[in-house]
């Protein structure tokens, strides 16, 4: 059905066992994505996004668990679903873009060699086929296809390593992308260069994207709805437009604030460049 959203999370608890008592990490989530959707997740650290994200892609640590709640993908609420089940969504279903790149890629095996891999593991598609792909997707991070193509992961930057990271899911072409602090790890260029990316990716599949930030700037620019996080549970929501508009909740507002720290006179022409991005 066309009004059935791609992701669904309703009333979503996580635990921790301390001694015999359950401490509650994140609680009372509700959350929408859909198809084509660009989502924001807001909040401080250790307010719980990064949970939320874990428990939707099936990679939460041993040691907390989903104590209540529902995770509908496509219709089928994956909470109930095997570990084999949830690791074949992950690349072709969903995926993440996250901070923490370095784990992408086997150190001693070309880039190339291990993106064509990763896409044949994925699709039926000839070697010469997935070799194409992964060139055309490196030159589209704006990377020198042949020379990462070629390269052992040491021998490359960073930046470079992680965009060649993104430039594999994104031959994927999952349905449901989560972007997990991407501009936090990459410089300014280069962490505008992969999100640009990442909503062409969005618009020409009709993926459905979360974007964890804790960067309200870069929220505001990208998101069409945002959901705010603190201390474990979700504080406020709505379009972007109108959260921007008018905060409601202090947390909000003082992530607001934080963007705006000058005198009034200066504080509203900032303001107006804020909502004009
Ligand atoms: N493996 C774990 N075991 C126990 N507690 C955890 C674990 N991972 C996270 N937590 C706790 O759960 C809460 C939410 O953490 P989470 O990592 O989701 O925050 P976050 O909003 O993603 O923060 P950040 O922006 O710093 O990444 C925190 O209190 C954290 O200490």
């Amino acid at each position: 059905m066309m009004n059935v959203p791609l992701l669904e999370i309703h009333n979503l608890e996580i635990t921790r066992k301390i001694q015999k008592s359950e401490l509650s990490l994140i609680k009372g989530i509700n959350l929408k994505v859909a198809r084509g959707e660009i989502v924001g997740l807001i909040g401080e650290s250790g307010s719980g996004k990064s949970l939320t994200a874990k428990a939707i892609l099936g990679l939460l640590p041993e040691s907390v668990k989903v104590s209540e709640g529902s995770i509908m993908f496509k219709e089928t609420n994956v909470l109930t679903q095997s570990k084999k089940q949830r690791y074949s969504l992950l690349g072709k279903q969903m995926a993440i873009i996250s901070q923490d790149y370095r784990g992408s890629f086997t150190p001693y095996i070309k880039i190339g060699k291990q993106m064509v891999e990763t896409i044949q593991s994925h699709s039926s598609l000839s070697k010469k086929v997935a070799k194409q792909k992964a060139f055309d997707m490196l030159g589209h991070m704006d990377l020198p296809e042949e020379r990462i193509y070629n390269s052992y992961p040491f021998q490359l930057s960073g930046g470079q390593v992680q965009r060649a990271a993104v430039a594999t899911i994104m031959a994927l072409q999952p349905s449901f992308i989560i972007c997990d602090e991407v501009t936090t790890a990459l410089d300014v260029i280069n962490g505008e260069k992969v999100m640009n990316y990442i909503d062409m990716i969005r618009r020409m599949t009709n993926c459905g994207v979360l974007m964890i930030t804790h960067d309200l700037t870069q929220a505001f620019k990208r998101t069409d709805r945002l959901y705010v996080m603190s201390q474990g549970e979700i504080v406020e929501e709505g379009p972007t437009k109108e959260i921007r508009r008018l905060p409601t909740h202090a947390y909000t507002k003082s992530l607001y604030a934080s963007l705006l720290p000058l005198p009034d006179k200066q504080r509203e022409t900032s303001a107006r460049r804020v909502v004009d991005l």
